[in-house]
């Protein structure tokens, strides 16, 4: 499936990868052990496209060369990278970083089919569909970052260290998944540190140092092997490695644990591999996503600036429509339980123009009943049945306030005779008033 040969890769003068030949076949696990700097993640970097450095040689997948290939390509040819450190998306949630494994073309027909298989690898995502990555264990982390490559529908995964900073528990658990995903017919090229479980559930493995493939085999021959067992499995016998099988220069020592790498973030180059589709490639990659108060001042920045607040246009109304409020006011009740004045903005007319419209009314010839009937529903309108009424307001230059009329004792045209005379008389002022002071 998978056939590397001749595979060189230099960073400036320095040669990290020299000679390399290796292959995959579908639905095996394929192992690399190697130290510290022994070019082991050049190696994966080089197989995805993502190498920094001058490569050379050829990268063959099911009879495809691609070497010289865009990473997004390589991914459509069916090869996966889980990064070493991850590189999920720590600020959305799994689902979310599910679904961003599956913009190749080659996924985006079966993605709801290779989420339920990526559930069914992994059923504790299905629980955690809606939490944000970032809030996870290290263990499930992993399992969405492996997710989200299964996600691509892969014929290979390659995988940079997937046990780092895993608990000898979450690793046990990873390699069973990994066990899984083989099963599935999927071909697995793994980068580990941790040689004794890795070769426990690989077919076969490479040793590499100094960007050489030193020796290769089955993985029972390798786990047998005095060399590797000094080197990887932490056997006695440290002289066992063979020293033609030793490159010439000096070898960095096997860690097999590096707890101090748990934290590393994960490779820029290895990250835009993994989500193209959402990497400003302009600008340093944030793994995790932007930070929430860059998402803030981005959302801010799409919104429309506001305008500067306009005066609501007064409705102009008949003289004998009342005044309907635009908003229905509220007045609030001040601590004494008196009702305050609405807010200018709120206040839908103006209690003047509402009194002499109620003057001309009555100067207009309206019965004192059909004044009354008014004044009542255009103050139930504008404060509501169950407010008071508005305080008076104070006049400066009012008219001599008219007198209540006196009812004589007698027939009752009498007395109702007084009481249109006095009605007239108080017409009569109003009428004065109003033209004197220039006011309507
Ligand atoms: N971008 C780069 N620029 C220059 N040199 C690099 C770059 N990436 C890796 N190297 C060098 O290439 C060599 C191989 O590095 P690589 O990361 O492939 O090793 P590794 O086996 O994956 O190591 P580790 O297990 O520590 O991750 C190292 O000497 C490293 O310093």
């Amino acid at each position: 499936m998978l056939e590397i040969k001749g595979l060189s890769a230099a960073y400036g003068q320095h040669r990290a990868l020299e000679d390399v030949n290796l292959r995959v076949d579908r639905g095996e696990i394929v192992v690399i052990l190697g130290a510290n700097g022994a070019g082991k993640s050049t190696l994966l970097k080089a197989i995805s496209g993502i190498c920094e450095g001058q490569v050379g040689g050829s990268v063959v997948m099911q009879g495809t060369e691609l070497l010289g290939m865009a990473a997004n390509r390589i991914v459509e040819e069916g090869i996966a990278l889980v990064p070493e450190g991850r590189g999920v998306f720590g600020d959305l949630t799994v689902a979310e970083n599910l679904t961003l494994g599956a913009y190749a073309n080659r996924a985006r027909e079966e993605e709801a089919g290779n989420l339920e298989r990526v559930l069914r690898l992994f059923p504790k995502l299905r629980e955690r569909r809606g939490q944000q990555v970032r809030t996870m264990s290290g263990g499930e982390q992993q399992m969405v970052a492996i997710g989200r490559a299964m996600m691509s529908n892969p014929a290979l995964l390659t995988l940079d260290e997937p046990s780092l900073g895993l608990s000898p528990l979450l690793c046990k658990e990873l390699f069973q998944s990994l066990k899984t995903v083989r099963d599935a017919g999927i071909g697995i090229l793994l980068v580990e540190q941790n040689a004794r479980q890795s070769l426990a559930i690989a077919d076969r493995g490479y040793l590499i140092e100094n960007g050489r493939i030193l020796q290769e085999g089955k993985a029972a021959e390798l786990r047998n092997d005095p060399a590797v067992q000094a080197a990887y499995l932490g056997g006695g016998n440290k002289g066992a490695r063979s020293a033609a099988a030793r490159p010439a220069g000096p070898v960095a020592p096997p860690s097999p644990a590096r707890p101090d790498m748990a934290r590393r973030p994960p490779d820029v180059e290895v990250v835009r591999a993994v989500a193209p589709a959402v990497q400003d490639q302009s600008r340093p990659i944030r793994p995790s996503g932007p930070a929430p108060d860059e998402i803030a001042a981005a959302a801010l920045a799409s919104l429309p600036r506001p305008q500067a607040a306009q005066p609501a246009p007064q409705p102009t109304r008949p003289i004998s429509e009342p005044a309907r409020p635009a908003v229905p006011p509220a007045p609030a009740r001040t601590t004494a339980g008196a009702a305050s004045q609405p807010r200018p903005a709120e206040r839908p007319a103006s209690p003047p123009a509402a009194v002499r419209g109620a003057a001309d009314a009555l100067l207009g010839g309206l019965s004192i009943g059909d004044l009354v009937a008014q004044a009542s529903e255009e103050s139930r309108a504008r404060y509501g049945a169950s407010q008071p009424s508005p305080p008076p307001r104070p006049r400066a230059s009012a008219p001599t306030p008219m007198p209540v009329p006196v009812l004589e004792p007698g027939r009752s045209d009498t007395r109702l005779n007084a009481v249109l005379s006095e009605i007239e008389d108080a017409a009569a002022r109003a009428r004065a008033w109003r033209s004197g002071s220039g006011q309507r």
